[in-house]
């Protein structure tokens, strides 16, 4: 199962120590590595299991030579740091890891330890509690009299990031705790995750939108809930499973089970199949039967936990460095098989994006038979990622190459690593194409992207049907009866060739082509259908239309966002086009690109595509017919009545009583406008302790100027 690495390893009995300190600093800096980019960036380059054999050829080294053991050696820290853009949060009690068991002896020897710890006779066996190993991340939510105060991640175990606000959005975790036991100060932990099917859904959202994809559902929901606007983590559909706990003033029960009991009445929702073990044997069945069901599940599970049910037990059994004694991981085997890559095909999307698909010889991975995995893109078949990072240990893939294939999170296949002793002679190195398969237009890759993209937006067949199929999806057009299919046989027969033509499809329907109603499978009742319904797509609310464009990075959520703020589409084209005329320009000083900059959660990556969109007349003289045919209904505004609606504000400085995110949220929800800098529509500043130059800015500009306690009372909270 190792991953194999360019160059054979030394065996570890084998090292002497000076070689072993060389590679514990290089194994070190490697993990340190892949952790910020798993915790922080939610953005992996190896899979787990790569990295837990680094990880167990690491432990190995350090259990030889022991006093080569350094205190920040991965083996005695957790996770990372919190990442930069979050504030810190100190855990009451620290959160840790869980040790790891690999096969059935490993726990038969967990329990006998806790045996020779608690000094239990040969007879007594201390009763487990089997819980199945949730793959999220978890999150520690303290209330303080029962109430919601503070969520945070574990970061390192003692400092997490705050994502208080981020958490308010989980429909599976109360505000406010149920029942008469409630402690006075409470850290409640367990695992936020995803479902595999919102996952996927999630993923296809993303690219159609061009944004980024997750691996798999730990990584889409730690990057949904890890977002510094809120409004997106409110539109992923997070879950929550409670499991444990941190601090607690006055506990409600002895056992672990009982804590389980009360969790579950104070309003959370505890995973249905834990399950109270009274012998080793009952562990490795349940372990087994889950196995069995994990597929079925509907979320991912990388193992199952056994925990020590007596908490007396519990406490004075205690810690080991990052790992509680009285607790162990039970892992699964990753789901890998080898097979050969037959060849690599290119994909081209809507926006250009060419995409490696590897064809594999049909080989089945943990039940599932699996032909084709996800190349991403070039570098990934290189094995050197944009950073310079060695992806796979830096070995590029070739054409009949021998590859371990893997389901990662059990869903999509990915390629994890290559057998070099299988390598035939003849295979070469595989060299990525620079002009389009489909139009042969030139393709580029522009600095600090890992795509490479066909530059024939218009004249590119892959493009211009991928746009048409984009434009008619659910969260677009959504017109009944014009499907992905019918778009692709219209525009082979040039009857639809851009946005516009389905809305003039009836007026031309027998002018050049034969009528519709004689195509196969149409008949005089579909196509009066097709015509109707897309009719009733003529009135099309504006977010829908802005996500229809299909502009790059700019999914449902900003297309809300962008539909909020501007209202109408004649002041977002206004606007845009305003903003369009200081794209060519090293920064675009225009105010309505300002102004867009600062919506709240359109961050500059995305304002600059919108930009660039409106700048391609092209799009521009698109947008224009497509008006002509149909009619937009401008956006629903927030509440309009508050004493805050239509107005600008700034906050500035730290604040004490709401966070940043917090404090935009509401002002958004009364109607007012968050800007990021204060300028002269600037109606107040709200200003905490060590305001800065946007004080001294709203000073010049005679803005009004608010403390938390008096914008608090003129929105009447
Ligand atoms: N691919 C990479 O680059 C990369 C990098 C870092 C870590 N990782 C992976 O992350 C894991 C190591 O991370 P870790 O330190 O969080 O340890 P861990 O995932 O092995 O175990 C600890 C975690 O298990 C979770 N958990 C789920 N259900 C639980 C339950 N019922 N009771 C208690 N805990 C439960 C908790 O979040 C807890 O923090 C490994 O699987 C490793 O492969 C991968
Ligand atoms: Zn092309």
């Amino acid at each position: 199962m190792a991953v194999k690495a360019k160059k054979a390893l030394v065996d570890v009995d084998k090292l002497t120590k000076a070689q072993a300190k060389v590679e514990l600093m290089r194994l070190a800096l490697e993990l340190e590595g892949h952790d910020k980019r798993y915790y922080q960036k939610d953005a992996p380059t190896v899979s787990d299991a790569a990295y837990d054999a680094l990880r167990r050829r690491l432990e190995a080294i350090e259990a030889k030579f022991p006093d080569l053991v350094t205190k920040d050696s991965p083996t005695q820290t957790v996770g990372a740091a919190p990442a930069r853009g979050f504030a810190k949060v100190q855990h009451a009690v620290p959160m840790l890891s869980l040790g790891n068991a690999f096969s059935d002896e490993d726990v038969t020897e967990f329990v006998e330890r806790i045996r020779r710890f608690l000094k239990l006779d040969a007879d007594h066996i201390p009763v487990l509690v089997a819980e199945p190993k949730i793959d999220g991340l978890s999150l520690s939510l303290r209330y303080e009299n029962g109430e919601l105060v503070r969520a945070a991640t574990r970061g390192d175990g003692f400092t997490g990031e705050d994502v208080t606000a981020n958490v308010r959005t989980i429909k599976d975790i109360p505000h406010t705790l149920k029942g008469r036991n409630v402690p006075a100060a409470c850290e409640m932990r367990g695992e936020v995750y995803m479902l595999k099917k919102d996952f996927l859904e999630l993923n296809k959202k993303q690219a159609a939108a061009d944004d980024t994809i997750f691996a798999n559902p730990r990584n889409s929901a730690a990057g949904s809930l890890r977002q510094k606007d809120v409004s997106i983590t409110a539109s992923r559909p997070l879950k929550f499973f409670a499991y444990t706990w941190g601090e607690m003033s006055e506990p409600p029960a002895d056992t672990q089970h009982g804590m389980l009991e009360w969790m579950d009445k104070a309003g959370f929702v505890v995973n249905p199949l834990i399950t109270l073990c009274e012998r080793v044997d009952d562990v490795l069945e349940f372990y087994n039967k889950i196995g069995e069901e994990r597929a079925s599940l509907g979320y991912d599970i990388d193992g199952v936990v056994y925990k020590v049910d007596r908490l007396d037990w519990q406490e004075r059994l205690g810690f080991v460095s990052r790992s509680p004694r009285w607790a162990i991981a039970h892992k699964f085997a990753a789901e890998q098989a080898t097979t050969i890559l037959r060849g690599i095909d290119i994909q081209v999307g809507r926006t250009g994006a060419m995409t490696p698909v590897a064809r594999l010889e049909p080989v089945t991975v943990g039940g599932v038979v699996v032909s084709n995995a996800t190349l991403h893109n070039e570098d990934y078949i290189k094995g050197i990622g944009n950073d310079g990072s060695p992806i796979r240990d830096g070995v590029d893939l070739r054409v009949d190459d021998t590859v371990v294939v893997q389901r990662a999170g059990d869903v999509i296949p990915q390629v994890v690593s290559v057998v070099l002793d299988k390598r035939p002679k003849s295979a070469k190195p595989y060299k990525f194409p620079d002009t389009c398969p489909v139009c042969g237009s030139h393709a580029i890759r522009e600095e600090g992207e890992a795509v490479r993209r066909c530059t024939g937006a218009l004249i590119c067949p892959a493009q211009a049907v991928e746009r048409l199929k984009h434009f008619v999806s659910r969260l677009a057009f959504d017109i009944d009866g014009l499907g992905e299919k019918q778009i692709q046989e219209f525009y082979e027969d040039e009857l639809v060739m851009s946005p516009v033509d389905i809305f003039t499809l009836r007026e031309r329907d027998g002018r050049s082509t034969r009528k519709l109603m004689e195509r196969e499978g149409y008949g005089e009742t579909s196509v009066r259908n097709l015509f109707d319904a897309i009719d009733a797509r003529r009135n099309i609310e504006l977010h829908r239309l802005i996500f229809a464009l299909g502009i790059r990075h700019v999914g449902e959520g900003n297309a809300k966002l962008l539909a909020r703020h501007y209202h109408t589409i004649e002041n977002f084209r206004e606007a845009m086009l305003a903003a369009a005329k200081g794209s060519k320009d090293e920064e675009n000083t225009t105010e309505a690109y300002q102004d867009l900059n600062d919506i709240d959660g359109i961050g500059e990556i995305v304002a600059d595509a919108v930009v660039e969109f409106f700048a391609e007349p092209r799009n521009v003289k698109a947008l224009g017919e497509l008006l002509h045919q149909i009619e937009v209904k401008p956006a629903e505004q927030p509440r309009k009545s508050s004493p805050v609606s239509d107005k600008t504000v700034v906050f500035t400085g730290s604040l004490t009583k709401f966070t940043r995110d917090e404090a935009k949220a509401m002002a958004e929800r009364l109607g007012a406008k968050v800007a990021g800098s204060v300028s002269k529509k600037t109606d107040y500043v709200v200003a905490g302790e060590d305001a800065g130059s946007k004080l001294t800015k709203a000073r010049e500009h005679g803005v009004a100027v608010l403390t938390e306690d008096e914008w608090l009372k003129l929105i009447g909270e």
